[in-house]
This record gives C-alpha cells, sequence and structure tokens, in this order.
C-alpha cells in the first residue's frame, strides 16, 4: 500500500492524505478536506464527489445562495454509467417496449438510450454499461430483419469481449412456434458467451407479453437503479427545457380514425373479395412513408361472437372483468379477446376440458397440433367436441386480441392526411359454414363508411425507396401483393423521380431472378 493512504479509524480506506503539490489546494484546505471524508463510506464519497462536481460546473456561489444551488445542483448529479437499450423488431411489438422501457427508465432518472439494432454498432457494446435487449423472433427462430447484422457480429470474431457489461434480455415470440423466443435466447447466449454478466433473468414472453414485460421492466430498473447509484458520480445532469408534447400514436394508444371508402376492386366474377380502403388521418398529425405498415385494431363480427357463445352454452350476457373493466362476455369478446386463429396450447387445454379423443390425439404430437391450429378458426376447435364452459374458462382458453399490420398502400405525397390500404378478405369455407379472417372482414365487411377504426403506424426503415430518385427498381411481390408497390410507384410520380420503375407479382424465382439488388445490398 503506498505510504499516502492512511487507514481511518473504521478501518475504511477512503480516507486519503493528499499530496498537496498535486492539489489545487493549500495545506489547510487539503487538511480540512481529509477532516471532512475521515468517516465517510464509499457510497458517501460518490456522492460527494458529485456534489462538489456539481458545485464546480454551477460557478463560484453567489454570497446570496451559497449553498441552495450548489446543492440543487449536485442532486442532480447522476452517476457514471448509463442504461442503453436496443431492440430487435420485425412488426413493432419489440420496439414499443423498448420504448416503453425507456420512459420508465428516464422517469426514475436513470440515464438512457434507446437503439434500433440497425443503427447499433456491436464494437460499442465495450463502452456499455448496462444493455437491455428487447428482442422478438421471426422466420422460424430467426432475428427480425434490423437485428441480423448484430445477431451476425456478436457471433463473429469480431465481437468484443465484454468483462463490465451488465445485461437483461427480454424475448417477445410466440409459443405456437418450435423456435420458441429463439432471439433472445441467442442475444442472452452471444453475451454471456463474451464475459458480460447478466443482472437480471432473461423473460421469453408468448404472444400475451404486455403484463408480463411490464413486470420484468419494473424488476430490472430496480437493480439498475441501485448498480448505477452505487457507482461513482461523474456527470451532471443539468435541467433541461422540456420539449412541446407532440402526441405519438401507437399500439398502445391508437389514432380513432374514421373509415371513408371500402371498394371492392375485383369484378363480379370473381371468387376473391380486395378492397381499396381509404381511412381519414385529417388532424392527427400521424406521418408515413411508403414501405411503412398500419396496425389496425379491429373488432371481431357479432355474428361470429354468437355462434361461439352458442356453441359452448354462453348466452353473453355474464359480465367479465378486462383490465379493470366490467362489461359483458359479448362485448369482451367483441373488442378485446382473439377468436379467430386458433393455437397450440389452446387446443390442447380443449382437448383436455372437453376429452374430444381427436383433439387428445393432436395434443400428444408437436408437429400435427401445430399444423392444425394454424388451419383451423377457435369455433372449428370447439365443434371437435361440445362442451359446456364457464364464462371465466371460456375468457381462459382466449388469447388477447393484438392489431394486425398492413402494407400501407399510399403516398402522403399523393394523398395527404389519409391512408390507403389494398386488403384481401381472408375467407373459406369450414364444412357448410363460410369463415373469415378477423381484421379483413371488419375492414371489408364489419365496418360501414364513415365507421371508427383505431390506427397506428409501423416505420419499417428497412423496406424504402432507394435515396437516389434515378435509381432504376423492380419490385418483385412474392405474396405480398401490390400494397406497398402502389405506395412506392405514388410516392416515385409526385416526386417526379426519373428512375424506372417496374412491378411485378410473380415470385422470383418464376421470373428466374435468383439475386436482386436492394439500396445496393443483394436481397
Ligand atoms: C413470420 C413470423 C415468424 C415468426 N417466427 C417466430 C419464431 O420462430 N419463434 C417465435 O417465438 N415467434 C415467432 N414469431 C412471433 C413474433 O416473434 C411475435 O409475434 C412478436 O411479438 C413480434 O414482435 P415484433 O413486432 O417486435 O417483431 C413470428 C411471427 C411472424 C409474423
Amino acid at each position: 500500500m503506498s505510504s499516502n493512504v492512511k487507514q481511518s479509524p473504521n478501518g475504511n480506506n477512503n480516507s486519503q492524505e493528499l499530496p498537496s503539490l498535486a492539489a489545487p489546494l493549500n495545506d489547510q484546505q487539503l487538511s480540512q478536506l481529509q477532516q471532512a471524508s475521515t468517516n465517510l463510506s464509499s457510497n458517501q464519497l460518490a456522492w460527494v464527489s458529485g456534489y462538489f462536481w456539481g458545485l464546480s460546473q454551477a460557478g463560484a456561489p453567489s454570497a446570496l445562495t451559497p449553498v441552495a444551488s450548489a446543492v440543487n445542483t449536485a442532486a442532480a448529479a447522476v452517476p457514471a454509467g448509463k442504461l442503453t437499450i436496443i431492440f430487435a423488431s420485425q412488426t413493432g411489438n419489440a420496439k414499443g417496449v423498448a420504448e416503453e422501457l425507456k420512459e420508465e427508465a428516464s422517469a426514475l432518472g436513470i440515464d438512457v438510450e434507446l437503439f434500433d439494432a440497425s443503427d447499433y454498432k456491436g464494437k460499442n457494446l465495450a463502452k456499455e454499461t448496462h444493455v437491455i435487449v428487447v428482442a422478438s423472433t421471426n422466420g422460424e427462430g430467426e432475428a427480425p430483419d434490423n437485428a441480423i447484422e448484430l445477431h451476425e457480429f456478436l457471433q463473429s470474431k469480431k465481437a468484443p469481449k465484454l468483462p463490465n457489461l451488465k445485461y437483461g434480455v427480454i424475448g417477445l415470440g410466440d409459443s405456437s412456434y418450435e423456435f420458441f423466443c429463439q432471439t433472445g435466447k441467442d442475444f442472452d447466449e452471444y453475451l454471456g458467451k463474451l464475459g458480460a454478466t447478466s443482472f437480471i433473468d432473461r423473460i421469453d414472453c408468448d404472444v400475451d407479453y404486455d403484463a408480463p414485460a411490464g413486470e420484468w421492466r419494473v424488476k430490472a430498473l430496480e437493480v439498475i437503479k441501485e448498480d448505477l447509484a452505487s457507482q461513482p458520480a461523474d456527470v451532471v445532469t443539468l435541467p433541461v427545457a422540456t420539449a412541446a408534447a407532440t402526441v405519438n400514436y401507437t399500439k398502445k394508444n391508437p389514432y380513432t380514425a374514421t373509415l371513408l371508402t371500402s371498394q371492392k376492386i375485383t369484378g363480379r366474377d370473381s371468387g376473391k373479395d380486395v378492397r381499396h380502403i381509404e381511412i381519414d388521418l385529417e388532424g392527427s398529425g400521424i406521418t408515413y412513408k411508403p414501405g411503412d405498415a398500419l396496425g389496425v385494431w379491429f373488432e371481431n363480427s357479432s355474428e361470429l361472437v354468437d355462434a361461439l357463445l352458442a356453441q359452448v352454452g354462453l348466452s353473453g350476457i355474464e359480465s367479465v372483468d378486462v383490465d379493470g373493466e366490467s362489461l359483458s362476455l359479448r362485448s369482451a369478446l367483441i373488442k378485446h379477446y382473439e377468436i379467430t386463429a386458433a393455437n397450440p396450447q389452446q387446443v390442447a387445454q380443449y382437448a383436455e376440458i372437453s376429452g374430444s379423443k381427436k383433439l387428445e390425439k393432436l395434443a400428444a404430437d408437436k408437429d400435427k397440433l401445430r399444423e392444425y391450429a394454424s388451419n383451423t378458426q377457435v369455433i372449428d376447435v370447439f365443434k371437435e367436441k361440445k362442451a359446456k364452459l364457464e364464462a371465466e374458462q371460456l375468457l381462459g382458453l382466449l388469447r388477447r386480441l393484438t392489431p394486425r399490420l398492413y402494407s400501407i398502400a399510399s403516398s402522403q405525397e399523393e394523398v395527404d392526411e389519409e391512408v390507403h390500404l389494398t386488403v384481401g378478405l381472408v375467407e373459406y369455407q369450414a364444412g357448410e359454414e363460410s369463415r373469415f379472417g378477423g381484421a379483413s372482414y371488419f375492414l371489408s365487411r364489419g365496418l360501414e363508411e364513415g365507421g371508427e377504426v383505431k390506427v397506428f403506424v409501423e416505420h419499417n426503415n428497412n423496406f424504402k425507396l432507394p435515396e437516389n430518385g434515378d435509381t432504376p427498381v423492380i419490385m418483385v411481390g412474392p405474396g405480398t401483393g401490390i400494397a406497398p408497390f402502389r405506395s412506392f410507384i405514388q410516392e416515385r410520380d409526385n416526386q417526379g423521380d426519373s428512375g424506372k420503375t417496374g412491378c411485378s407479382l410473380a415470385t422470383a424465382r418464376s421470373l428466374k431472378i435468383s439475386y436482386i439488388k436492394w439500396n445496393g445490398k443483394s436481397i
């Protein structure tokens, strides 16, 4: 131990005899400082350090307010280290969770930054103290497009060692997929292998992710706040004027828009019902770019709800509680529950309740169960064998409704405060009866022109026109339909771009194209 370190009476090594030559203080000041800090814990010393730094930034305390201003400044001192949140998201759910996390962290006074994974340089992880990755899974256990690069980088030799990093992971997924929350699991594994320490167990969230993700965030932020508070203070936050509040419409806070037009654009003899939909956004301030998607909260058809209720022997007038609101079971099913798409857990649960041999057999074979659930609507699962259910039992079998995302089919350069969609009605026969897709039915037939629809924009920076308007573009729609291409063509037309723009709805394979460049990258 060096000679200028003296043991304090309580055994702490925090009382240091400061070398007078190196310090800009005279002997008397040094001795006073030493006396004042003798019995302070390392935590208290850290606070005092921030306090004095705050004093120095505030300038010399004036005679009128010698201490108060300094104390205020010091109180605003936050510890070194910050929270960095990175989201890997395909359709915006993980992004939404990450944004909520950022707001909650800011409210707790934590220094926090939020990054889209495609904007985050993996090398910077070595400089971070606390990172939370919010990652959904896409494809068959693959990373969302915006995180492919970061996901690959962390597995590569170029990835830095991360001995000083503490991290947490929220995985978002759907347990009907074989590789449930795989991308979250991958990030957890890769960060751990690089030497980072997980400060909280990863959470793998299923489609009803709101509540579990919210609880996890509270716990994670508690740990981070405590952790940062125990680190040396070296940053002072100065009061910043708060920006004027702008309304940000999101999945959780959608805009109530009006349906202007729902026009069938397929011929009288066509077997398909495809609609041109126009939605009014006037006064909302909502902006979007071609390539973005519109999130649509829909209501289930009342006929389907009534059929489902009759199937399980309920009237619909039973009172149920949804998020603290008491409403009739019928309204709850119309507004809040997924009653079209079935899911494997539901089929397995209903097999047990109903004792259906067919469903029990399916429940024992994971692959067949998944296939059956993805091709069957809830009411047809219930029709396999009739069972009488209680209201709460029925709700326990159903997932909460989630909005559907539609590619935007218009450019604001052309339509201003409107948004257009091209929606194909999902329709098929189940025996004698017709079955419809929940959202496509709502937009095509359920909602009358002039009716209300709750919407929000999901931006997609990975699907954009080339910046240079002269660049020729070939658009190939392998099943996604014409919707986004209509918006690209409108945009190019309005901007007077000279690049040739071609559009094909055939697949790349049928066009004998095996390699396409988009924005300089092969896709
Ligand atoms: C095409 C597609 C593929 C998916 N693949 C998986 C998967 O392999 N594993 C999984 O757990 N979830 C999978 N999901 C579910 C999503 O991860 C889940 O819906 C998530 O909430 C989406 O979050 P995001 O909006 O941030 O992308 C898939 C969803 C879609 C649409």
